[in-house]
């Protein structure tokens, strides 16, 4: 127990600041009885001053609040660097004093029946003692208070003093007895005071430690009684600094409901209702999947899945260089290829020539320089992981997020979801590919969402029973196909399958059938494509055709011209 009177050294008059000018602020400390000045507090400029710097005639008599001879006796006074008046300290009891030596500010608090029980000692440098019997304070301030409408909780005594002073000291205000450390067990150990109140404001400085613990001592309270205020600045008193104390009072009327994580209020989405999210302005290649679909759509995933060797990369690198040349980012993470591969067949593309198959028509520097137009300086940078043949669920959703935060991509690549789990295979300690892919999809699930951005995975489908599989046409693909798990299909958005003509197993056509469709549930034939071994491009049946025309007429306008010429 700290005996704090010091019969040496108390309070024996008010001066003038030689520092701040103050007329009275300078409180001179020392010995009353030979009047021998030990040194001067000014509570205007909040400086300490040395006895031989203060001297001057005796001006005020020092106010004692303490009824406990175990606590500090203090004074009350305005705190011009808080902005709180003598008025508010007097009504919550904060007072300064001398404590070993230095001047501190005291905030006392009183036990269940109003008595002084406890104090909270501050020196200027902000080093907080507790004297007296701290188990028995209850919330600071609370003794002014029995019920009422709202009462404020703060984090600390400076900040109830001025929440309660910037509203007239209209609504009850109290804070915590520890700070936010210890909120849950403050609000326990008041529960019967505080559930008094029929609402209760829970207004905690706007860091993340007092934003978390304003969550957790919401969730100490009943049901709709809880709400949580959001401030401007850090904290109410450095909202008053900053003449924001409107700001403060509207704080207290916005504060919003408290609702454990995850439950909304209809209410929540006003502002947002009237958006049309659905439409997208991002597209696929082919009319088709954008009348249906109507776009691609972020935080979504889309399955693309088909037979073996079928062409399941080419329309997924078809859609990658179709969103790059929309000026989207876009990330590959092509597990069944180099990355060299996944390139050059992308500069393909640009060329319309297949540069993997045949080089014969096109030079090394063409190459070059179709790169470059897709890639080169002030391009728009297409990202790829190099995964050197070994790559688990883990690895990859930590590249994936990389890609998306720090790269700012927005879709991303991945094929293809049966290569990643095979790799994870014995050593994941899952036990079966199917709990793999399922923990694999969840993941990614979650991912689309938080990063906002949207996936394209590329999924094999298992052999069907008889002879006849998926690459000679003889099974369109089904969404019970899919390799590995149910889970492929029941936590994408879109399932869109290739499927192999089967009148002509060995033709380039592919019919594209969307399996499924959250967005508006249409499924079904959407459109066929044919491969053009020259160009290595997979494009619309009508384009193709269309394509083929515009050659026609080219060659028919060439043999024109000769002829003319001849
Ligand atoms: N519609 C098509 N008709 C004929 N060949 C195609 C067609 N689409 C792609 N190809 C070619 O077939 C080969 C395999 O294509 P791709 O790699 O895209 O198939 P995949 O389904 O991804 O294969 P995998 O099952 O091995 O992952 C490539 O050489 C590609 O150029």
């Amino acid at each position: 127990m700290q005996i704090t009177n010091d019969e040496q050294t108390e309070f024996i008059r008010h001066e003038s600041c030689p520092k701040c000018g103050s007329s009275d602020a300078l409180a001179v400390y020392g010995d009353s009885a030979t009047q021998e000045v030990h040194h001067g507090w000014c509570f205007s400029c909040q400086t300490f001053q040395k006895g031989d710097n203060v001297d001057g005639s005796y001006t005020n008599t020092p106010k004692r609040n303490s009824s406990s001879a175990n606590l500090l006796d203090g004074e009350y006074n305005e705190i011009k660097s808080r902005g709180l008046t003598e008025e508010t300290c007097r009504k919550f009891n904060y007072t300064t004093a001398i404590h070993n030596g230095e001047p501190v500010q005291v905030a006392t608090y009183l036990d269940e029946n109003g008595r002084p029980v406890a104090q909270k000692v501050r020196t200027k440098s902000k080093k907080f003692t507790m004297l007296g019997d701290a188990k028995a304070a209850t919330l600071y301030g609370s003794h002014l208070y029995k019920t009422g409408k709202k009462l404020v909780i703060c984090e600390g005594e400076i900040d109830a003093m001025t929440v309660s002073q910037v509203q007239g000291h209209k609504w009850a205000t109290v804070s915590l007895t520890q700070g936010c450390s210890s909120a849950v067990k403050t609000m326990k150990n008041n529960w019967e005071f505080i559930t008094k109140f029929e609402e209760v404001i829970l207004m905690f400085d706007m860091d993340s430690v007092g934003q978390k613990a304003a969550q957790e001592a919401a969730a100490t309270l009943p049901v709709g009684k809880a709400k949580i205020a959001y401030l401007p600045c850090k904290d109410a008193n450095e909202c008053l600094l900053q003449g924001k104390s409107a700001e403060i009072i509207q704080a207290i009327y916005q504060a919003r409901e408290y609702r454990p994580d995850g439950i909304v209020v209809a209410t929540d989405y006003r502002d947002v209702i009237s958006e049309d999210d659905q439409a997208s302005s991002v597209t696929y290649p082919y009319s088709n999947l954008n009348e249906i679909f109507r776009g691609l759509r972020l935080k979504e995933i889309l399955l693309v899945a088909a037979g073996s060797g079928t062409g399941k990369t080419t329309f997924v690198k078809e859609i990658a260089y179709h969103l790059h040349q929309q000026g989207e980012r876009v990330g590959l993470i092509m597990l069944e290829e180099s990355n060299k591969r996944s390139l050059l067949s992308l500069v393909g593309t640009h060329m319309n020539k297949n540069v993997l198959v045949d080089r014969s028509e096109v030079t090394d520097d063409e190459i070059i320089e179709a790169f470059d137009d897709l890639f080169g300086e002030g391009r728009n940078p297409v990202y790829l992981y190099d995964h050197w043949g070994s790559s688990d669920v883990d690895l990859i959703c930590q590249r994936i997020t990389y890609m998306a935060k720090v790269l700012g991509i927005k879709w991303v690549f991945l094929d293809h979801i049966s290569m990643l789990c095979t790799q994870m295979g014995g050593s994941s300690g899952f036990g079966s590919e199917r709990l793999i892919i399922d923990y694999a999809m969840t993941k990614l699930r979650t991912m689309v969402q938080e990063l906002d951005i949207g996936l394209i995975l590329v999924s094999h489908v298992k052999r069907p029973d008889g002879n006849s599989g998926h690459e000679s046409g003889g099974q369109p693909v089904r969404l019970n196909h899919l390799r590995g798990s149910s889970s492929l299909g029941q936590l994408s958005d879109g399932v869109i399958a290739l499927n192999v003509d089967s009148d002509e197993p060995d033709s380039d056509i592919r019919h594209l059938h969307i399996l499924k469709n959250r967005f508006c549930g249409a499924t079904g034939y959407s459109g066929t494509l044919r491969y053009d071994r020259d160009t290595s491009r997979l494009v619309e049946e009508e384009l193709a055709h269309l394509f083929e025309q515009e050659e026609d007429d080219e060659e028919t306008e060439e043999a024109q011209q000769t002829g003319d010429s001849a």
